[in-house]
This record gives C-alpha cells, sequence and structure tokens, in this order.
C-alpha cells in the first residue's frame, strides 16, 4: 500500500455462528454447511480460485441460528484468515484448522461464480495509532493480570497449547497484537469476543479487556476457595466418581453422533498400513489416547492430525524387499536429449552415474549436484533423471531455510504444528523412494540459534544415518535411505564446507548465443506455445522432417478438434490444405529468427534461458490474446511474431550499448567480473583532482578488491617511471577509484589488471581501448595470476561486442572450456606481466588526443 490507500480484495467467506477468531490466533472449525464447506474447497482447491491461495474471509453472525446470512447478518469487522490444514471429515463435513492474519472491514456479498458458496469483498483497516506510550502501558498491566489470571486456574487446565500461547503471548512485540492473543486465552462471553473483533482502537480494546481479565481473576478466586472447602469434605474416590460422571456428560452433551466414525475410519486406514515396530507402537498409544479424549479439545485436534499424518506417508517396512524397473540406458539418452540441447559433457555424466545405479542398484550412489546459474536447465536435469529411473520427483527449495525446524519439523505440542520439509515432501510423493531435488543448497543460513538446518541437511544425506532419520514432528525413526538425493546450487563457494565434502558436482555454466537460439527454437518455442494454447508446432529447421510431421500429426488431430466447437475452424482447414498439398512447413506460430537473437541479446542478459523463457511467454500470450478476440472467420494462420511485435508487446530493449564509449578513452577499462547468474562487463573509472596523494574508492568495492585496488596503486607508483609517469606528480594528486552500477556490490581479486591499467591510463594520459576486455589479478612485482570464471567472463565479453580478451597466463588450461563460437569471434591474449597488458591496452597520447581514431587501429606501448 504504498499511496497509503486502504487495499480491497475479495475472498472466499466463511460465516462462524458464535466462534470469534482473533487475528495471530489459530483455531480449530468444524464445518457443516454446505456453503462453507464449499467456501473452504475453492479456497484450498489448485488452479482457478479467488485472492491468495488458502485464504478466507471470516466472519460472526448476529444471529447463530441463521443458515444464510447476508451482509447485514455479518458484524462488519472480519477476519482475514490462512487455513493451514484441512482435516477429512464426515461426508459433507470438513475440521479446518485456520489461523487469523489480520482485521478487515465487510464491503459487499456476492454468490461466487459456479460455486456455491460467497464472496466477500472486504477493504484492509489501516493500523489505528492508539496513543503508543499510553498501548504500551496498557499491554503490561494486562500482561500482569493474565499471568494472575493463570495462576489462579485449575492446574488440570494448564494444558500444553496454553503454554505455548502464553510463551508467544510473553515474545510478541506489538503491544496491539497482545490484547487478541489474551482475548483469545481467556473465558470470556460471546458477545464480549465480538465487541472485543469489532474494537478498532487498540487503547480501547486494552481498556476493555483489562475489566474483563480482572473481573474474571475475582471470579476465580471466590470460586478457588469454594472448591477448596468443598474438596475436603469429599473422599479421593466421590471426587473421581464425580469427575468422571461430569466427563461424561460434558462428551455427551459435546460430542456429535457421528465422532466415532471419522475414528473409526482413521483406525481402519493404519490398520492396513504396514509400519515399522516404533511407529507402530506411536500409533497405538496415540489412538488408545485419542479414544478417551473429548473428540472436540484441541489435544484430540492433536492427536488427530498426527495419526493423519502416519496414515498419509510411504512407510519403508523393515526386510520387505522393494521392486523397480531396471534403468534402461538407451531410453535415459534418448529422453536427456529430447529435453536438453548441447550439454554433451553433462549428459554423459549422467549417463555414467545411471550406469552405476544399473549395475549395483542397492549401492548408494555418489551424491549429485549440479551447479550453475539460474536457468542453466539444473531442475530439468534431475526431473530427466527421476523420470528415467521410474520414480516420483519432488523438488524441495531451500532458498532462506534458516530454521533447522523447517527441516526437521516442530514439536507437535501445538494445533497447527507440521514435520519439516523432508516429511512433507516424502508425503507428496506417496512412494518411499522418490528422487528429491535439494534446491538452492547454497542458499541455506548457517547454524543460529535456533539450530543449524545444514547438519540437519547432512544427517539425511548421509546413507549411515538416513535410515532412522529424525523428524521431531512424527518422533518416531522415519527411512529415507531409499530416496535418491540430488542438490542444485548457484554458487559453490557458498555451500558450507561440511556439505561441499559429500557432493560430486557437475557444473553448468552459461549458453552461447547460439546455443541460446538454438534452446529457444528447439525447446522454448513448442513449450510455451503447449502452455499458452497455441499448439506445438513452430518453425522447424529443415532436416528433422520424422519429427515435423510427427508434430504436425498432433497438431492437426488438436485443431480438427477446435474447429468442431468453431473456434478455430480456418486454422485446422489451412492446416489440412497444407497437409493436402504435402508442405513440410505447418505451422501456428512462426517466430523470426531474429526475433529469439533480439530477446537473447537486447531483452535478457543471463547465462541461462529464464528470462528468455519468460519473455517469450510474453510473446505468445499476446498473440493468445489477439486470437482470442479474432473472430474465427477473420484469423489469419500461421501468425507470425516479428521484430516490430518485440517493441509493442515487451517495451524498448533493456539491454542495448554495453560497451562503454565508442572509442578509445582516457581513465575507463573494461574488465570482465563473474556473478552467480553469469559473466559481466566491469568497468573501472579513475580521476584525479588536486590533493595530496590520498585515494577514495567507490562502488560498493568488497575488501578484496578494495585491498587490490591498494596494492595496484602501490604497483603503479613503485614502477611509475618505467610507465612513464611523473612521481612528483603522483603525491600532488587524489585518486578516486570508481566501479559504476553503484548498486552492484562487488569483490574479488581478479579486477587486478584492469585497475592498473584504468590507474596508469589517467595518471598518464593514454587512452585504453574501449573494444577490449580483460581479467585477472596482479602481484606488486606485476605478476599476473590466474583467476576463476574464465568461461562465463569470456562468454560475456562475447555478448557485449568485444574484440580482444586478455587473460593470465596461467588460465590457458580452461581455453578448452571456451565454446568455439567464441573463440571463433575473439582474439585471446594470454599474458604474464603487467607490461604485456599495457602494451595491449593502451594508446600513446598523442593519438588518445584525436577522438577520430579508431578503435581497430594496432596498439602502441606507451
Ligand atoms: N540445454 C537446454 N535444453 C533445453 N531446454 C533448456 C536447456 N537449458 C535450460 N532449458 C530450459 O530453460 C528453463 C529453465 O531451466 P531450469 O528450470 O531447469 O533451470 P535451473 O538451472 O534449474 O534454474 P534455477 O536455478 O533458477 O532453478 C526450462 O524450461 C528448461 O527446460
Amino acid at each position: 500500500m504504498s499511496d497509503g490507500s486502504p487495499e480491497t480484495g475479495v475472498l472466499p467467506l466463511l460465516p462462524l455462528r458464535s466462534a470469534v477468531l482473533f487475528p495471530g490466533v489459530s483455531m480449530p472449525v468444524d464445518l457443516g454447511r454446505p456453503s462453507s464447506v464449499e467456501a473452504v474447497r475453492q479456497a484450498t482447491a489448485h488452479g482457478k480460485r479467488f485472492g491468495p491461495h488458502n485464504h478466507v474471509i471470516v466472519a460472526v453472525q448476529r444471529d447463530p441460528m441463521n443458515d444464510h446470512p447476508r451482509l447485514a447478518d455479518l458484524h462488519p469487522v472480519a477476519t482475514l484468515t490462512r487455513v493451514v490444514q484441512v482435516l477429512r471429515g464426515l461426508p459433507g463435513r470438513m475440521t479446518v484448522i485456520v489461523r487469523g492474519i489480520e482485521r478487515v472491514r465487510l464491503e459487499s456479498l456476492d454468490l461466487a461464480p459456479e460455486a456455491s458458496c460467497d464472496l466477500a469483498r472486504y477493504v484492509s483497516l489501516p493500523p489505528t495509532q492508539g496513543e503508543l506510550t499510553m498501548v504500551i502501558a496498557l499491554s503490561g498491566v494486562l500482561r500482569d493480570l493474565t499471568r494472575r489470571h493463570e495462576s489462579l486456574l485449575p492446574a488440570s487446565r494448564a494444558t500444553q497449547q496454553r503454554q505455548e500461547t502464553l510463551k508467544e503471548l510473553a515474545a510478541e512485540r506489538d503491544p496491539a497484537r497482545i490484547g487478541d492473543l489474551v482475548a483469545n486465552l481467556v473465558e470470556l462471553e460471546t458477545e464480549q469476543r465480538i465487541e472485543l473483533l469489532q474494537q478498532l482502537d487498540p487503547t480501547e480494546r486494552l481498556r476493555k479487556l483489562i475489566e474483563h481479565v480482572a473481573a474474571r481473576c475475582n471470579e476465580l478466586e471466590v470460586k478457588r476457595d469454594i472448591d477448596r472447602s468443598v474438596r475436603e469434605h469429599l473422599s479421593r474416590h466421590e471426587h473421581e466418581a464425580v469427575l468422571r460422571h461430569k466427563l461424561r456428560a460434558i462428551q455427551a452433551e459435546l460430542g456429535d453422533e457421528g465422532g466415532d466414525t471419522w475414528l473409526e475410519e482413521l483406525a481402519e486406514r493404519l490398520d492396513q498400513k504396514l509400519l515399522p515396530e516404533e511407529a507402530q507402537i506411536a500409533v497405538d498409544r496415540e489412538l488408545g489416547r485419542l479414544e478417551r479424549m473429548n473428540p472436540q479439545s484441541s489435544e484430540a485436534m492433536i492427536a488427530r492430525t498426527y495419526l493423519e499424518w502416519i496414515a498419509d506417508l510411504p512407510w519403508v517396512f523393515p526386510g520387505r524387499p522393494t521392486e523397480r524397473p531396471e534403468v534402461d540406458l538407451e531410453a535415459a539418452r534418448v529422453r536427456l536429449d529430447a529435453d536438453h540441447h548441447g550439454l554433451e559433457k553433462v549428459k554423459k555424466r549422467v549417463l555414467e552415474y545411471l550406469a552405476v545405479r544399473k549395475l549395483a542398484p542397492n549401492q548408494r550412489g555418489p551424491l549429485l549436484c549440479f551447479a550453475g546459474p539460474p536457468g542453466v536447465g539444473k531442475t530439468t536435469l534431475a526431473k530427466s533423471i527421476a523420470a528415467t529411473l521410474g520414480r516420483e520427483f519432488v523438488r524441495i527449495s531451500l532458498g532462506g531455510v534458516r530454521d533447522d525446524a523447517e527441516i526437521r519439523g516442530h514439536r507437535r505440542t501445538y494445533v497447527g504444528a507440521l514435520p519439516g520439509r523432508l516429511v512433507q515432501a516424502m508425503k507428496t510423493a506417496g512412494t518411499t523412494d522418490p528422487v528429491i531435488l535439494l534446491d538452492e543448497i547454497d542458499k541455506l543460513s548457517g547454524a543460529d540459534l535456533r539450530g543449524d538446518p545444514a547438519s540437519a541437511l547432512l544427517e539425511t544425506l548421509d546413507p549411515e544415518q538416513n535410515d532412522a532419520f529424525e523428524d521431531h514432528y512424527l518422533g518416531v525413526p522415519y527411512d529415507l535411505s531409499q530416496v535418491v538425493f540430488i542438490c542444485t546450487a548457484n554458487e559453490l563457494g557458498a555451500i558450507p564446507m561440511v556439505l561441499r565434502d559429500r557432493l560430486e558436482i557437475i557444473n553448468l555454466s552459461g549458453y552461447t548465443l547460439a546455443e541460446k537460439l538454438a534452446i529457444a527454437r528447439e525447446h522454448l518455442l513448442p513449450k510455451e506455445l503447449h502452455e499458452n494454447g497455441l499448439g506445438g508446432v513452430a518453425s522447424i529447421e529443415p532436416g528433422s522432417l520424422r519429427e515435423q510431421r510427427a508434430r504436425n500429426e498432433s497438431l492437426l488431430a488438436r485443431s480438427r478438434l477446435a474447429a468442431e466447437s468453431g473456434t478455430a475452424f480456418e486454422l485446422a482447414e489451412v492446416l489440412e490444405k497444407a497437409e493436402a498439398e504435402g508442405l513440410e512447413r505447418l505451422d501456428s506460430v512462426l517466430v523470426d529468427d531474429a526475433v529469439f537473437e533480439r530477446l537473447a541479446t537486447e531483452y535478457t542478459r543471463e547465462s541461462g534461458v529464464r528470462s528468455l523463457q519468460r519473455q517469450l511467454a510474453a510473446l505468445l500470450r499476446d498473440v493468445a490474446m489477439q486470437r482470442a478476440e479474432t473472430p474465427a472467420s477473420e484469423l489469419v494462420t500461421p501468425q507470425r511474431i516479428t521484430v516490430e511485435d518485440l517493441l509493442r508487446v515487451l517495451g524498448p530493449p533493456r539491454y542495448r550499448e554495453e560497451l562503454m564509449g565508442r572509442g578509445p578513452r582516457v581513465g575507463v577499462a573494461t574488465g570482465l567480473g563473474w556473478t552467480a547468474t553469469g559473466g559481466r562487463l566491469l568497468f573501472v573509472e579513475v580521476t584525479t583532482t588536486a590533493g595530496k596523494g590520498k585515494l577514495r574508492m567507490t562502488g560498493r568495492l568488497g575488501e578484496v578488491m578494495k585491498e587490490s585496488a591498494q596494492a595496484a596503486l602501490s604497483l603503479v607508483k613503485s614502477d611509475a617511471r618505467r610507465f612513464g609517469l611523473d612521481i612528483d606528480d603522483l603525491d600532488r594528486r587524489d585518486i578516486h577509484i570508481h566501479l559504476p552500477s553503484g548498486a552492484v556490490p562487488k569483490d574479488g581479486p581478479s579486477a587486478g589488471i584492469t585497475l592498473v591499467t584504468a590507474l596508469v591510463s589517467t595518471l598518464g594520459g593514454y587512452a585504453v581501448r574501449h573494444d577490449l576486455a580483460m581479467t585477472g589479478e596482479v602481484t606488486l612485482r606485476g605478476h599476473v595470476l590466474a583467476v576463476g570464471g574464465i568461461r562465463e567472463k569470456v562468454l560475456a565479453a562475447h555478448r557485449a561486442g568485444i574484440r580482444d580478451v586478455i587473460l593470465p597466463a596461467r588460465n590457458r588450461k580452461d581455453e578448452p572450456e571456451i565454446p568455439e563460437a567464441a573463440r571463433a569471434d575473439l582474439r585471446l591474449h594470454f599474458v604474464g606481466h603487467i607490461d604485456e597488458v599495457l602494451e595491449l591496452t593502451l594508446r600513446a597520447p598523442e593519438s588518445a588526443r584525436s577522438t577520430t581514431a579508431s578503435a581497430d587501429a594496432a596498439a602502441h606501448s606507451p
């Protein structure tokens, strides 16, 4: 809400007869009305839905007996709510666990299209600023009162869940939120709760609540005194009998008739599972407890959720062999080739991996880790492996996981606790031996107060330990030993060392322009055509006729179907005519080659093809829109996408002129940097002003880069005479080094030779060639040392239209890694000393002055 205006939205409505849900509070709700069950279905269904996934509006009815409340029958302030969990219920009924997020105001109700529930239009309520000091003071009073209230409660009421809520209360920082937590904790009349929910002013809310809680405390004190004297008169036996009687009466009062049916169903489902011994013991214990509990209590809800998890999970039964189809290496090869263009080395390595699994299926193979920038095909490779092994595929994203509870789950002390991501993934897979992709293990945060997720993961991956993986929620060992784990990472350096030692790294670096064009045409285009309902045939290079015919046939069949429903009659006709004439090129959408090229060079800058795919999708959505809006009789097919469409649909190019300036310039040198998303040009600018020889550096430079700038300056000063510089002059000038794109952090030693070049250029007035780029660390004696990321850096230079690239001689071993296409267009210079660098890059002062000097003219040594 950047402009301060309130947010509005539309979500399925869940009216409650008398329960009140406060923000920040979780609560089980039993749903009986078909419209309520439908509202939850709409909110949790995949595919078409209203508003954010799993969200509903929970409102309180004015009259609990009203079965079909309209807007006027609901209290106006409602709760924006997330459905945390849906539990099985009797047919037509449903139990859900919901968690309140914030207060909203109801605006109107509408019947949902094609669904028998109401949609509520709501506006968010801007937080009302009660007077802050007052709110803080009141919330302090309320905290103390709540503690007193707890101490007055009989011990039997101090459940584990209450303890959890109290802990939450103690940790709550927002004083305005404290009221809502307490309102849920203390026994209040429904009217009082409604009044508290409707009250928007936090000061007023706290005042009211303090009154209620104080009154409750007085009542409890009186009651405690009476209870004490009564209990003294009852013998222990009598007391228990009374309690049991009370319990039965309460259960009869609360328990609905079908209450036992779900329990029987659950017990039946669990009975049919072959569970390992420890799990079986836990199940028997929880079932026994559940039978004795009031089914409406939150304890029962926790036990029931737990048993549902056990029933839903796939379990390895010790000693029972699992049958698996044999790995077909030829099929694997075909599949890998069909799914991935190029990547020959990687595919070969994957096939070797599969061959090992085929020869020794029960041997724990190496742990593969695909490393490389985003969008280079890591995920798709893992999917192909799962497919060839005939296993389910599940992906777990580890980005930003900081808490080891996310890996191992939460202890099941409170309603809404869940197992960790691994166990969740096993439920999704539904089999004991899926391929699990641990995505972005480099984004896993290290140890902190809440435990170390990396070591939890390590245990998961360790074949010695993972047959008895400990999830806090399950509380019994879980066998992960049949799972095939594959990892991905963007940056290897960021993987915790203990983890890295266990991985077999396969590098996937970026693609060349030619590779990108081939991937775009052969893989991304058909995929996106299909995604956007435009059939599956695109312009195809001659040569793959058999494939093309097969694809044509499927398109023909599909368009005939479409023609029958009268939507794309024209399309079908065109295609049929073309087929009759034996034409080979039958395309529903044609994309010009130039379009792909512009997309790859001017609209995206990346090592992989992720953005390229996104931009292509945008173009095709535009075509799909046009097609939907044009009557079938006027539709001209095949439709063509040209470069003109690029500007119209995607706007002006985002990355055009990458080179800095058009001719040689003084004080600017072009370096090559490496980032997780691929290589980059990295410009180093140096200027001087009158001063005392001070050095200033800007452009978000990291420590290592700052040090290497200082070293570069020392080198320049100590060799000043050899570089033709005036030593005395150096001490009368302040030097400013700047690396543009100030928002991007830069670090590492590999800009050493670029820094020296820019310094010598500025101080000596030499111009630097603008169509030459370089990378290399430099020592104080001027020796050029090897650096990393050669392939990506050279590819970046190639993309930007650079002609000459300077690389450290010690990196000559990396030359074979550089794609042929780039090597053909570029002149690579391998150098061992800074003098060679300056000879290649700098031009003498007199030619620098002539601004028309051709960039291609031979370089002069200073
Ligand atoms: N060599 C290739 N051949 C065909 N398609 C490819 C190739 N490389 C990538 N793609 C396609 O590019 C898209 C992005 O690939 P994918 O999701 O596998 O990337 P990723 O490396 O896993 O990225 P991230 O790290 O962001 O998850 C997919 O649609 C994929 O099919």
